[in-house]
């Protein structure tokens, strides 16, 4: 599924209710801080299960107890999708959960 790309009225909506999240190079970035490795490497393992049941799956960099997180969709030519703001949400969600 390649979701569709998001007009610059949808996108800002969007980011609206993505606290710390920014358009970053063309792509939808946010860095993560948690309170150890483990607590990081727990929420990433936990976001990557949904992302597998979405098919769709987050450029993501991590160093201890950071992430940084880079979504676009390669499907509609690198463009930000509905996709994304998904599973941005998601990320949001399991990180309020457990891991902050
Ligand atoms: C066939 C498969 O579902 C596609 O290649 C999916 C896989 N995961 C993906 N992830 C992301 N971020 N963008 C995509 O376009 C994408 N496509």
């Amino acid at each position: 599924m390649a979701g569709h790309k998001l007009s610059e009225a949808e996108l800002q909506e969007a980011l609206s209710s993505l606290p710390g999240w920014q358009i970053k190079e063309g792509k939808l970035y946010k860095e993560y801080k948690f309170n150890s490795f483990p607590t990081a490497l727990g929420w990433m393992v936990t976001v990557g299960v949904h992302a597998e049941t979405m098919g769709h799956h987050p450029e993501w960099l991590n160093v201890y107890n950071t992430v940084r997180v880079n979504l676009v969709t390669h499907d509609i030519d690198n463009a930000i999708s509905n996709l994304d703001v998904e599973l941005a949400k998601k990320m949001e969600e399991l990180a309020a959960q457990n891991w902050k």
